[in-house]
């Protein structure tokens, strides 16, 4: 100790080597929390994790830093041990000379590079094992010391072969724990079998230790949600015997790092970074930035009682609402007692809101305003840095600093006010906005098109509708209270008067009969393209080559359905170029059939920024409360309804089985990894795991993961300027791990190769809020469909109009254990919803 002072305690440290992982953090939180340790990440490519701490580091750095850490972990991550580019320096470590050698635990890829380091060979499995939870064999030694007996779940398509396979059954007992002729450094400390129940009974290794040195390693996932906690004691002795051989055989003596060093870096909140880069940048011209609803934020209300089962629909037309730009995000589901679909939101006049824009890969963000006032002109401003770094600016920056200077003070709010939406930003953000931020340089600098990627308006006048209560809030956010109360006023008494508030059950009927006869649209003609099955089925196989390579554990594969008509009017009537008047929907008719067919939770309308997306999605993303806490609700696991599927407890059945819950938790422990990134260590909680939920025509198993945000130690230390909000959250958890599969950048990459580079777009994207009190709730984009202003197809044959192109996409998990024929079926009853709405049309 190089300080005195009991208060400087060298507090012990880890240096993890990730390989871009989506299990990381997960590791890292157990580790600190379990051996309460300080937990340092870099890349297995010395590279900066997160990326914002500083340059790489050097090999030679590496070995130098040694000194300050008391031990390392090589992680879990895609790719092969052979493969250099994959495990970078996890061989470094390997090769250290005795005066330099520090304590290395191996997990997964990282003790699969151990194994091939010291005379193993690595193979593939005969059939990959991902999120499969196994009983592991071992005898009470070493790491395994008193352990009890655990189950695990393990991630991996390769394994150590030290010539297991050979070893006849009779001499397995007594050479099971002992050296390998090929690989006499390596003792074994633990097994587990293939996949037993289906016939392929695999001797595979899951635990080794260095004879000689002080390497130990792990093929299964210590970390994951369904690991028996019993396995924990394995981490304990290995810290223990860490710390034993630094104490008896460390040549170079532990130092502490230099002050700048040891203290923690934290990742800066995107305000704080917005501050430092337009300090260090100079502020673009922000007139129009710092002056848009800027300053402190007044909340107004009028609060109606409503008739039962009052549809966001019925109080948007109402309102004049469903024409121009338009934001609807609806919880249709409501009306059948869905226990998510809780309120609905309304925004009003979303047309004159101010919105921010940005496009993948611009480093500005564009505020577009469009004129208040007629005869005035709409405005538009950049917001960026052009010259900063790649990497540096993140559009998030904006969004935060922008949210920072109109935030509503929670504690001025009224009391029993329901905890949703009071007014903020909404919109969307498309796929490829995620993909972007984490796999820069993957999608081309020319991508045919200039459509944002990221759309959210300042959205100051809504209506909620509380469901339950059966209660609308009409409401403003605005600088001015009297007059956001007058505004109030003179909306709740327009509603008042509108029908569906009066004659509740008359109109209801008259309104949804109407729905439901408005059938066909004579004179419109459709040309459907659809995913052709082959080419869907040949893409599931090659999912399934590069997750055998070990390239992947996980891919959710897509293919996009485009239909096309000719372009008309959202307003009718719309009359064709020959004169003609067409009974043409309108997406407004689009959206009202498809939330009355397929009722959901997070359906949504959202027309803006040149898209129009009509969703009805089951699947909540991220949702949190202005306090911070966040919820997550990652959904894999998909059966159709049918007659012989009708009720929960058969559905159950179905979903309850090893396949299914993989699939699902899968991504459960890549969302608990998303989340304690954001969160930190210790942080994140699943309080129901793997449950079957009932939609309007599948059941789903759906999985709820909790993290507190800014509830960390460092928080607590005040190191960080502002703390880290809702946008913060949300940027750092896309694209959704349940539309990628995981690790979620290798997987992104893989799939962006096989669906041809077709950008999924608003599809695979988010919509939702980041309300100006600090509250937000995202939906993932699925069981949706969505138009751009500026793309069109040629006419069609004897038609001189351009046609207008809708895409629906749809997909899937893939893993090891699925069946093209099967995935592909997934596939269509999952598109089968949003376009069943089209074929009722024609
Ligand atoms: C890919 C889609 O859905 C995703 C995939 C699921 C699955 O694999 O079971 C379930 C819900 C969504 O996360 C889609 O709807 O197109
Ligand atoms: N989870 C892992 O580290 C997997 C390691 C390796 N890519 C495999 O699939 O076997």
């Amino acid at each position: 100790m190089e300080n005195g002072d009991p208060q400087h305690a060298r507090r012990s440290r880890i240096l993890f080597l990730d390989a871009y992982d989506s299990f990381t953090n997960n590791i890292v939180s157990l580790l600190t929390e379990l051996l309460d340790v300080q937990v340092c990440v870099r890349r297995m490519d010395l590279s900066p994790f997160p990326p914002e701490r500083g340059p790489s580091w050097t090999r030679e750095e590496l070995v130098n830093r040694l000194a300050g850490f008391d031990a390392v972990v090589c992680g879990p991550g895609p790719g092969s041990p052979l493969n250099p580019d994959d495990v970078g320096a996890f061989r470094t470590l390997w090769d250290l000379a005795s005066a330099e050698a520090v304590p290395v635990l191996g997990v997964c890829l990282g003790f699969q590079s151990l194994v091939c380091h010291n005379g193993g060979e690595i193979r593939k499995l005969r059939r990959g094992l991902h999120g499969m939870v196994r009983a592991i064999e071992y005898e009470s030694r070493d790491i395994f010391s008193g352990v009890r007996p655990f189950k695990a779940t393990l991630y991996h398509s390769l394994c150590a072969d030290l010539g297991q396979d050979a070893v006849p059954a009779s001499e397995w007992p007594p050479q099971q724990y002992r050296p390998f002729a090929g690989a006499p450094d390596l003792i074994p400390l633990a097994w587990s079998r293939g996949h037993v129940d289906e016939g392929e009974d695999e001797r595979i290794l899951m635990a080794v230790k260095h004879a000689r040195r002080p390497f130990w390693g792990l093929q299964y996932h210590p970390e994951s949600i369904c690991t028996h906690p019993e396995a924990h004691d394995v981490l304990r002795n290995w810290w223990a015997e860490a710390q034993r051989w630094n104490a008896v055989s460390r040549m170079s003596p532990l130092h502490s790092l230099a002050e700048s060093e040891s203290r923690e870096v934290e990742t800066p909140t995107h305000t704080d970074q917005y501050n430092k880069l337009s300090q260090q940048y100079g502020q673009t011209s922000c007139e129009l930035f710092n002056t848009t609803h800027a300053g402190p934020q007044y909340y107004s209300f009028v609060k109606l009682n409503i008739p039962q089962d009052l549809t966001a629909v019925e109080v948007a037309e109402a309102l004049g609402e469903g024409k121009d730009d338009t934001i609807v995000l609806d919880s249709s589901s409501a009306s059948k007692g869905d226990p998510l679909a809780l309120y609905s939101i309304i925004a009003l006049e979303a047309d004159k809101a101010p919105r921010l824009k940005h496009r993948a890969g611009e480093r500005f963000v564009t505020l577009y305003s469009p004129s208040q006032q007629s005869g005035l002109s709409a405005q538009e401003e950049r917001i960026g840095y052009l010259d900063s770094a790649p990497g540096e600016f993140s559009p998030w920056q904006v969004f935060s600093k922008f949210w920072s200077e109109r935030r509503l003070d929670v504690s001025n709010l009224p009391a029993g006010l329901p905890d949703v939406f009071k007014g903020g930003l909404i919109g969307y953000v498309s796929y490829e906005s995620g993909l972007d931020a984490l796999s820069p340089g993957v999608l081309p600098t020319e991508r045919g098109h200039r459509r944002p990627d990221i759309c959210l308006a300042w959205v100051t006048r809504s209506v909620v509708l509380d469901h339950r209560a059966n209660a609308a809030y009409i409401q403003t956010v605005s600088n001015d209270p009297s007059a956001g109360q007058d505004y109030c006023k003179v909306v709740a008494d327009k509603l008042r008067g509108a029908p569906c508030m009066s004659n509740q059950v008359v109109y209801n009927q008259a309104h949804r009969n109407g729905v439901d006869q408005w059938q066909q649209c004579p004179g419109e003609v459709f040309q459907y393209q659809l995913p052709n099955a082959a080419t869907y089925q040949d893409k599931v196989r090659r999912c399934q080559d590069s997750i055998k390579e070990g390239n992947s554990y996980e891919l959710c594969l897509t293919d996009q359905t485009f239909i096309t008509r000719a372009r008309g009017d959202d307003v009718p009537p719309h009359v064709n170029t020959k004169g003609a008047t067409l009974n043409r929907a309108t997406p407004w008719d689009i959206f009202k059939r498809l939330r009355s067919r397929q009722p959901a939770p997070f359906g949504s309308f959202v027309k803006l920024g040149g898209a129009t997306l009509i969703s009805s999605s089951p699947e909540r993303f991220l949702q949190h409360t202005s306090e911070g806490l966040c919820a997550m609700r990652p959904m894999k696991g998909t059966v159709r309804k049918s007659d012989q599927v009708s009720t929960l407890s058969q559905a159950e059945e179905i979903l309850h089985i090893p396949k299914e819950e993989a699939e699902n938790l899968m991504i459960v422990d890549l969302v608990r990894h998303d989340l304690h990134g954001i969160c930190g260590a210790g942080k994140v909680t699943v309080p129901e795991l793997l449950k079957v939920e009932e939609y309007a025509t599948v059941f789903q198993m759906v999985t709820n993961v909790q993290g507190q945000l800014n509830a960390g130690r460092e928080a607590a230390k005040h190191r960080r300027k502002s703390e880290f909000n809702g946008l913060d959250v949300l940027s750092s958890v896309l694209p959704p791990g349940s539309m990628t599969g995981a690790p979620k950048k290798r997987s992104c990459e893989i799939l962006y190769g096989l669906e041809k580079g077709i950008e999924r777009s608003l599809y695979s994207g988010v919509v939702g809020y980041m309300d100006a009190a600090g509250r937000g709730d995202w939906s993932v984009t699925i069981r949706a469909m969505f138009r751009w202003d500026d793309e069109l197809a040629p006419p069609a044959e004897g038609e001189s109009e351009k046609r207008e192109v809708w895409h629906i996409g749809a997909g899937g998990a893939v893993t090891i254990l699925s069946t093209p024929e099967g995935e592909h079926d997934e596939m269509v009853t999952k598109l089968s919803g949003p376009l069943g709405i089209w074929k009722a049309m024609e």
